[in-house]
């Protein structure tokens, strides 16, 4: 297909064509079990699971256009699909995600992610509360719709709920692949440059390696993630799987790199022209006692540093939202408890004035809580301190629909899992007055939610 920068690509079918089937409730876990390979999964606290498994379109694009350029394809891949006998919740959707930086590199463990990656599912299963759809998609020159609506039917009943909790695979030894020597000289270049006034804040992250004693299972490693942190986005994508022909019969999972992860950070919800986004920055720990918890959350509402870095999201957000939202509202400030680690968190909501999500996504991609202010010379800086490249770490992972709604979470608390080995990524906000130290451990805090579910 061309493209505005010649790197954007789609892969089809063809003239498409889905077909649903309603399912009771279904736990995520026996979608995960399914004897089918699983492309992507992406779960919000306040909506639905989306599930994609095969795709029968991909698009991915490269550069800083990437945003608009996925928006394209889709666009054109859309007006092929004839799914108007399906009902709104069950329509396709578009599920995947974006690399952090405009210029990415492909390098261990991201070479099978590009720039922008996202699939219109062969087979999609959406989960809702009060239950759920199985959509195929096919080409509708080559199959039937009754043979679309046999193969959701054929997926249906191969669902199986229940069963004992699968082996996590166990970690048999972690490396933190930034020492502390060198994470505090690249925290004291970044704070000489806060005291120079170029920057206010920059979010600096480091890797972990965990070496595995099994095999990177994805659905025990995303049911362990998912019993820790039900309040968060769930996610688990593979662009390496690449795009497969639909396929009637089940086939095994792809062997393939997996980005997952459980992140607390909504990037942006939007339902109609209502925008919900919000602010998540400062982090303490859990304290043993309630006490000791408590003691914690006061400092985390009333230490001048916590507030600093906070405010600075908080305002960046609403003045990121100015092109593409009006009526912008601020909620309460809140103190959000996650298993290690307690964040300040601000509600936002606004009208939408643009009419995509991938609109709202560009303009919000990256909040300073991961990137930092001013954008330019915070990402500057992010490039020349850290030593290993993000990948999709810290960026945009999510779904959109044909009518431009969708749901992005912040990729974080998150990591790259193949065969015996997982990359962790976690990061911090660095703001005038940071520690080395302090920030050291509190990276090693934002790890655990990772290896908790891996051990
Ligand atoms: C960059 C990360 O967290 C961000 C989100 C919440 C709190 C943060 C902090 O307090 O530093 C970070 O800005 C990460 O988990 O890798």
């Amino acid at each position: 297909m061309a493209s505005r920068d010649g790197q954007d690509r789609v892969q089809t079918a063809g003239r498409l064509v889905s077909r649903s089937v309603s399912i009771p409730p279904t736990a995520l876990r026996d979608v995960l079990r399914l004897d089918r390979p699983i492309h992507a999964a992406v779960t919000a606290p306040d909506g639905p699971t989306v599930v994609a498994s095969g795709s029968a379109a991909t698009a991915t694009a490269e550069g800083a256009d990437r945003f608009a350029g996925i928006r394209d394809t889709a666009t054109t891949v859309y007006e092929t699909v004839d799914d108007d006998s399906v009902p709104d919740g069950a329509r396709p959707r578009f599920v995947g995600g974006f690399a952090f930086h405009d210029r990415h590199e492909r390098a261990h463990p991201w070479d099978d992610f590009p720039g922008a990656w996202f699939a219109l599912p062969s087979v999609q299963i959406v989960l809702g509360e009060d239950g759920g759809w199985i959509t195929a998609t096919g080409n509708r020159d080559e199959r039937s719709p009754s043979e679309i609506v046999a193969t959701a039917e054929s997926v249906r009943d191969g669902l199986v709920s229940g069963g004992p909790a699968e082996e996590t695979p166990g970690v048999s030894s972690v490396v933190r692949e930034t020492t502390l020597e060198e994470w505090t000289e690249q925290l004291e270049g970044a704070l000489s440059r806060i005291d120079a006034g170029d920057i206010e804040k920059v979010a600096l992250a480091q890797t972990l390696r965990a070496n595995l004693e099994a095999q990177f299972p994805l659905a025990s490693v995303i049911e362990r993630l998912g019993e820790t942190y039900p309040d968060c986005f769930l996610f688990a994508l593979r662009p390496g799987a690449g795009y497969t022909e639909p396929t009637h019969s089940g086939e095994q999972a792809p062997p393939v790199p997996t980005f997952f992860g459980a992140s607390p950070e909504r990037l942006v919800t939007k339902a109609g022209d209502t925008v919900r986004t919000g602010a998540l920055a400062s982090t303490v720990g859990r304290g043993d006692t309630e006490t000791e918890d408590d003691r914690l959350a006061d400092r985390l509402r009333t230490d001048e540093k916590f507030q600093r870095e906070h405010r600075v999201v908080v305002e960046s957000i609403r003045e990121q939202l100015t092109p593409v939202a009006r009526n912008v509202q601020t909620g309460s400030r809140t103190v959000r408890r996650l298993d290690s680690v307690q964040h300040l968190y601000t509600p936002i909501e606004a009208t939408a004035t643009a009419d995509h999500v991938l609109a709202v996504v560009t303009a919000l991609h990256p909040t300073p809580a991961v990137g930092g202010l001013p954008p330019d010379v915070a990402l500057e800086t992010i490039r020349n301190t850290e030593t290993f490249d993000r990948g999709w770490y810290a960026a945009p992972v999510g779904w959109f629909d044909e009518e431009g709604d969708g749901t992005f979470a912040v990729g974080i608390r998150s990591a790259v899992g193949e065969d015996r080995e997982a990359t962790l990524f976690a990061g911090n906000g660095i703001v005038a007055d940071s520690d080395p130290v302090a920030e050291w451990e509190e990276v090693q805090l934002k790890y655990e939610p990772i290896l908790d579910a891996l051990r």
